[in-house]
């Protein structure tokens, strides 16, 4: 029976069919292998990974220099921790980047029709400090990755970079008291503090379908468009592909921005389908001038709490962004009333929220009806599962796209994904489909991302790796710092608190950073370091605190949310969310925190 705040009133929305339905599609989809179904672009698949981006041959001679702060990864973290250094004062910031210019994510991804999903007037870091405001509510790739070189030049962080460079390893150097840091060039450069912000999407994958490597038609990633064969650009009009049939395998965030490209393009378009994605309404429009002359200073910041409040939980009196992110919050916010909110008890709260799923999900799969045309094809469109559980998407033209008749959408469910690739195309259910280029819209690969998944080797003191001080689970202080691996700092999602704007979790997180870097030069520390005594007590509490999202994760439907449909038990996340932590970060800098990790710090003159 719906809860007296269930809204489910529509027929058909029975709460216990739709979780026996949800139960019924992920089962579809499980695979044994979970994420091991998956292939690195690495060894034979070498050749996916190269940069169609960068010009020409590079060289250089390996460096033997010295830097104060050594940043691993180019992308937003890399730069808003290089930026907010450099607002404390800091000179000397080297930023190692596998690319051929700032940017991370948005240097990779120029698939056609990349835009961010998230309001750029909150994703954008740094725009009042940089002096823009961005020209749309979403913004396209192209406008973002010149930002990200905005911000380089803003900070001169252009004038040490080292790009088209890989980080292999890192290694404390005890009689120095600095890092001693290698890379794929040979350099071996000497830091006293290094950063790293490698970024949680950065290893891009490729489903392992038996076959895939005797395709002998054209192939490539999104996250490396060819556009030397499509033709083109992130705008679209990829008028090469006029004489050509394209299999686009993959429908997650990525191919519902790309697809109505392709549909207008290519001669015959392939969607290859295991999980359709929730698209929503996207509404994007062009900045009112007036709106962006009338901001007055501090506005991003109130902009981007709003929204970070109002997503993850909090009851706001006003809603600034007002996008599909925050009218499924608002959802909620109605279902559990901010003034009962804390009398009502969980399992009927977990009922509403249940309830606010429900309903915005049947909205979701109604658009799908809506807009389709063809009933078999919008049936196949409609996502079921709760709505957090993928990725949710926006779009105005993705699924307007399989109206087309040159769009064919191939629904691999059944078959737990594409069964076969052979040397001319690409096979479902028993059929070959005939292809001149695969492009996969596969994904990253979580597991191989940042410093966490142990692909880059670090060498703490007495050359313990992290690998080992880990070996029973990561251990930290608020995420940042491990005990045994002096002056390092890690960027990222664990043992801190995430969320769906993650560009403004970076700045946080850099925020507190070069905070504790200048308050150690300042007093003169001999390192950062947190006592294990301190490390442990985070780790308590982020085990005693965290939120147990097992349960959800396991009813989901599988993907990276929920390691391919086997979640990990332990969640390392603080459970009182992002807000609570970026409090809690500020108290601890603000209430004499930062001298519990100085290490043989001078005492300051005021003490
Ligand atoms: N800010 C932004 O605007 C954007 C952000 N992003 C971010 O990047 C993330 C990744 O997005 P994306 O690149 O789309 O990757 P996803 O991991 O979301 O999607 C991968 C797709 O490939 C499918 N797939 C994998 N293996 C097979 C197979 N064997 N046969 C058929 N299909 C298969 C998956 O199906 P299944 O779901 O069944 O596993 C899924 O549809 C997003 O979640 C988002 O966080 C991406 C684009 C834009």
């Amino acid at each position: 029976m719906p809860t007296p705040h269930s809204p489910l009133d529509a027929p058909g929305t029975d709460p216990d069919a739709l979780r026996e339905r949800y139960r019924a599609e992920r089962d579809r989809r499980i695979r044994p292998e979970g994420s091991r179904q998956y292939e690195p672009l690495a060894g034979k698949f070498g050749y996916y990974d190269e940069d169609p981006y960068a010009e020409g041959e590079f060289s250089r001679e390996p460096l033997r220099d010295r830097v104060e702060v050594l940043i691993v990864g180019g992308g937003f973290g890399g730069l808003l921790a290089g930026a907010r250094l450099r607002q404390t004062g800091v000179e000397s910031v080297r930023v190692v980047e596998k690319g051929a210019d700032f940017g991370g994510t948005w240097y990779w991804n120029r698939y056609p029709g990349i835009h961010c999903d998230i309001e750029s007037y909150i994703y954008l870091p740094l725009l009042e400090e940089v002096g823009y405001v961005p020209r749309w509510k979403y913004a396209p790739g192209e406008e973002i990755r010149q930002h990200a070189r905005a911000v380089g030049e803003t900070f001169g962080l252009y004038q040490d970079a080292c790009f088209r460079t890989q980080v292999t390893e890192l290694r404390w150097d005890e009689a120095a008291d600095e890092w001693l840091v290698g890379t794929d060039r040979g350099d071996a450069i000497r830091a006293r503090y290094v950063i790293t912000a490698s970024g949680t999407l950065s290893e891009a994958k490729l489903p392992g379908i038996p076959g895939i490597e005797t395709y002998q038609g054209h192939t490539f990633h999104t996250s490396r468009w060819d556009y030397a064969y499509t033709g083109g650009d992130a705008d679209g009009n990829l008028h090469k592909l006029a004489d050509k049939r394209v299999a686009l395998i993959g429908t997650g965030a990525t191919a519902i921005q790309c697809v109505p490209h392709l549909g207008a393009d290519a001669r015959e378009l392939y969607v290859f389908q295991r999980t359709p994605s929730s698209v929503d309404v996207r509404g994007n429009r062009p900045t009112d001038p007036d709106w962006a002359a009338a901001l007055t200073p501090g506005w991003q910041r109130r902009r981007r709490d709003n929204f970070l409040a109002l997503v993850t939980g909090g009851h706001t009196a006003q809603d600034l962004v007002d996008d599909g992110w925050t009218s499924s919050a608002r959802l909620q916010q109605k279902l559990v009333p901010s003034d009962s909110y804390q009398d009502m008890p969980a399992e009927e709260r977990e009922r509403a929220y249940e309830a606010a799923d429900f309903q915005k999900m049947n909205e979701i799969r109604a658009r799908v009806d809506a807009v389709v045309d063809d009933p078999d094809t919008a049936e196949l469109l409609k996502p079921w599962y709760r709505y957090m559980c993928k990725r949710p998407t926006f779009s105005d033209a993705y699924l307007q796209t399989f109206n087309r008749a040159n769009v064919t959408l191939v629904d691999t469910a059944d078959s737990h994904g594409v069964e076969e690739i052979t040397a001319t195309g690409v096979v479902v259910g028993g059929t070959t489909y005939e292809v001149d280029c695969i492009i996969f819209g596969t994904g990253f690969d979580v597991g191989r991302s940042g410093v966490t998944s142990g692909r880059l080797p670090v060498h703490g003191r007495g050359g313990v790796t992290l690998g080992e001080a880990w070996q029973r689970g990561p251990r930290t202080l608020h995420g940042f710092y491990t005990h045994g691996f002096p002056n390092l700092f890690q960027l990222g999602p664990m043992q801190n608190a995430a969320s769906v704007n993650y560009v403004h979790i970076l700045d946080e997180q850099a925020v507190h950073v070069a905070e504790v870097i200048a308050e150690a030069r300042e007093c003169r520390a001999r390192y950062v370091e947190p006592s294990a005594a301190a490390e442990q007590e985070w780790v308590d509490t982020i085990r005693e605190n965290s939120v147990d999202l097992y349960a959800f994760h396991a009813e989901c439907t599988p993907g990276y949310y929920n390691n391919e449909g086997m979640p990990r038990p332990r969640n390392e996340s603080y459970g009182d969310g992002p807000v609570a932590f970026h409090s809690l970060l500020r108290e601890w800098r603000g209430g004499g925190g930062m001298k519990d990790v100085l290490v043989d710090a001078e005492p300051r003159e005021s003490e």
